[in-house]
């Protein structure tokens, strides 16, 4: 017999892969399965997102990380102790209810997600099913196209380029092995030509190449190179995938591009990044313009929503009524899912769902300060998310993402569905923007 009941929840301070604390969690159930879990920290922040408590954050005024651990143990785990793990909407209620604030910044978002994800672990364990299985619950589930970054830009390389990541997808492979067949390639690829053009200056804040590029159009070109010299048709078998995140350079419709000093207008963003859509292989736009241009996000939605898939993320902060509103007003058509921007476990998967509801693409994903969690693999492949972005293709933090699915995908054998193409099945989409 399974007792899923919490005994014993424990938290404690451990550090991510750019060198900060950060809060881990650990969960006992009265049948003996644990499970454990450390929240994620981003750099690139939505204004709506839940607020970590953390050492050092210019953004928290030096508030530390041990309060987030003391939270975790002095009021969270007696709060919890002797609930039912199982009903994971409950216990992500209380946590909810516990904090008080309307962005968590009383427990800490850390202590409150690190909870919230590693309670999620224990039940699966109590269940002795892998984390993935006891999410899908029997419904069926596809294996998430990858997006992977082969070039790190704005608030992850010190802005060298504005836009923040440049990444490839490689919707054509049959399999997710494949996907990463290819992207080893492409990256390999990349690298070569860098070096050649004396443009590789070192390694960004999520693995991929730090570019010494005089222009973003730069990046793009040698990209594209990188896609044919690997061998592979842009557009009909990989595609550029850009996160502009430009609440970075931008807010109040003016955006100023780091490289040429330039201050733009929304329209003359849009101009440009449209002018970008026509001559490289894009597929997806994350952030087009800044989170506060909900104007830029219809305007840009419109133009190109119909080729391209527009992804909403400092815009959405993974909150289901904001996923909501967008598809009303046409503000987007697909949406990141992170989950320590949500919170919780259950509002990440209630964001998923209203983004599938509305027929929008669905995108779990990592943060730029990662560790060796694995949750968001399983959550990517539970919740059929269909997509998965996790940053480069080098680093632990990033592997140990990228390894888990390949896990999956093999423990399916035959009956494992790679979701390629139909990843870009979003609402109102062209043909030709969905199949090769
Ligand atoms: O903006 C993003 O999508 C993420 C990952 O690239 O960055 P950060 O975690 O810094 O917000
Ligand atoms: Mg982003």
């Amino acid at each position: 017999m399974t007792d899923a009941r919490i005994a014993k929840l424990h938290g404690r301070r451990v550090w991510d892969s750019r060198g900060r604390p950060t809060v881990e969690v650990e969960v006992h159930l009265a049948d003996g399965a644990t499970g454990r879990a450390i929240a994620p920290a981003g750099a690139s922040t939505g204004q709506g997102e839940a607020l970590d408590l953390r050492d050092g954050g210019s953004r928290f005024g030096g508030l530390d990380v041990q309060r987030a651990v003391g939270s975790v143990n002095r009021e969270i785990a007696p709060a919890l102790a002797g609930r039912d793990a199982g009903d994971q909407e409950a216990v992500d209620r209380l946590l909810v209810n516990l904090d008080g604030t309307p962005d968590r910044s009383r427990l800490g978002g850390n202590a409150i997600v690190a909870t919230s994800m590693a309670v999620l672990h224990a039940t699966a364990a109590s269940a002795g099913l892998p984390l993935w299985q006891h999410l899908a619950g029997g419904r069926p589930v596809r294996i998430p196209l990858p997006e992977i970054q082969i070039f790190g830009g704005g608030a992850h390389a010190d802005r060298r380029v504005d836009v923040q990541d440049f990444m490839v997808v490689c919707p054509a492979a049959r399999s997710f092995s494949e996907a990463l067949d290819w992207t080893a390639e492409i990256y390999r690829a990349a690298g070569t030509l860098m070096r050649k053009a004396g443009k590789a200056q070192g390694v960004a804040d999520e693995g991929g190449f730090w570019p010494a590029f005089d222009s973003n159009e730069e990046a793009l070109e040698m990209l594209t190179l990188a896609i044919e010299s690997a061998g592979f048709e842009p557009s009909s078998q990989v595609g550029i995938s850009l996160d502009v995140a430009a609440s970075q350079f931008g807010s109040g419709g003016q955006y100023t591009l780091a490289l040429d000093d330039r201050t733009l207008g929304t329209e003359a963003l849009i101009d440009m990044l449209g002018g970008w859509i026509e001559q490289y292989p894009i597929l997806s736009v994350e952030d087009p313009v800044g989170e506060d241009d909900h104007e830029g996000m219809m305007e840009f939605t419109r133009r190109y929503g119909r080729r391209c898939q527009v992804i909403g993320d400092d815009y959405l902060v993974t909150n289901a009524k904001r996923v909501e509103a967008a598809a009303t007003s046409g503000a987007a058509n697909a949406v990141l899912v992170k989950p320590n921007q949500a919170g919780t476990v259950t509002e990440s998967f209630q964001a998923l769902c209203a983004g599938k509801d509305a027929g929008f693409g669905t995108i779990v994903s990592a943060r730029s300060g990662e560790s060796e969690d694995v949750t968001i693999a399983h959550l990517s492949v539970g919740w059929d998310a269909g997509q998965l972005k996790v940053g480069s293709f080098t680093r632990s933090e990033r592997m140990a993402k990228w390894n888990e699915v390949l896990r999956i995908e093999e423990s399916l054998g035959e009956s494992a569905e790679f979701s390629g193409w139909s990843a870009f099945t979003f609402a109102g989409a062209e043909p030709s923007a969905t199949k090769p």
